[in-house]
């Protein structure tokens, strides 16, 4: 059981950060995505699972703006997102890391972490001279690293890095644009077990500390009813269950559509 969760949870009268209604993408015959309505709240952790193809990608691919939506809204923060382009979503406070490593092999772990945060940036402390603009960048950036326990590997170029600490990294550059809803595309695939633990934690300190939101998808059981505060279950593009983790995890449409009969899986 989570136990962060009781304290997490939604409360009555909070307003959501996000609020999906009727969310639908379709492609040709196929709704990839299909009439999702949801409420996200501030601070809470909302794990997304389904099997192969319910849909998951295509909800990131519409929450980041990466494609639009066939009908339905998304408001983020109260302000309508639909449709806008990936780059301003990103700009309000929207991030997304992939599944698949983005950053620069050929470039330290801190240079990475430096290009994120100048990039974020943009122009807004012109009036800084270059060495001063220079220095704050650098220690946000060390700052950023330490708070992931990476400020060892500050030095390292991130090519020679092992997979778990690139995708920390990763995590690095998505947090320098100080986003307020996080979205995780399978943070723990690929990873060792050690390493699982290591994200599974940073994303529990994160959230507990931080001013972070965080979607999750993630196929490993563990990570899941290890971190989410809710879960929701996609089926065929559709909303099955949003509940608790104990919940979904005694829902059974759930162990039906989704898990069959094997009872282990959703058994952490
Ligand atoms: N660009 C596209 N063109 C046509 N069909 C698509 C496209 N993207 C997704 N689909 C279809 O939409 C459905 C949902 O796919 P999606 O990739 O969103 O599922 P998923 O839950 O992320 O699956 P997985 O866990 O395998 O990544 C699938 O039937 C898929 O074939």
């Amino acid at each position: 059981m989570n136990t962060a969760s009781a304290v997490r949870a939604p409360r009555g009268g909070q307003s959501p950060i996000l609020s999906i209604k009727g969310l639908s993408k379709r492609f040709g015959g196929v709704a990839a995505v299909d009439d999702v309505s949801l409420d996200v709240f501030p601070r809470e952790t909302l794990a997304i699972i389904g099997p192969n193809g319910a849909g998951k990608t295509t909800f990131y691919n519409l929450l980041s703006g990466r494609m639009k939506p066939t009908s339905g809204t998304i408001m983020f923060d109260e302000r309508d997102i639909t449709g806008m382009p990936a780059h301003r979503i990103s700009r309000l406070g929207v991030s997304r890391s992939f599944q698949i490593n983005n950053i620069f092999n050929e470039m330290t772990v801190l240079e990475n972490v430096e290009v994120a945060v100048t990039a974020y940036r943009g122009d807004s402390r012109r009036w800084l001279n270059l060495a001063s603009r220079n220095r704050r960048v650098r220690d946000e950036a060390f700052e950023l690293l330490a708070r992931l326990s990476l400020s060892g590997l500050a030095d390292r170029r991130a090519g020679v890095i092992s997979y778990g600490d690139k995708r920390l990294v990763e995590i690095a550059v998505v947090l320098a644009t100080r986003p307020h809803l996080v979205l995780l595309d399978e943070p723990t695939a690929g990873m060792t077990p050690d390493e699982t633990q290591r994200v599974m934690a940073l994303v529990r300190s994160l959230a507990a500390d931080g001013d972070y939101t965080f979607l999750v998808t993630e196929h490993d059981m563990q990570v899941v009813f290890g971190l989410a505060d809710r879960i929701l279950v996609m089926h065929r593009g559709r909303r099955l269950v949003l509940g608790s983790p104990q919940e979904v995890r005694a829902h059974p449409d759930v162990r039906k559509a989704y898990l069959g009969d094997e009872d282990e899986e959703i058994a952490p």
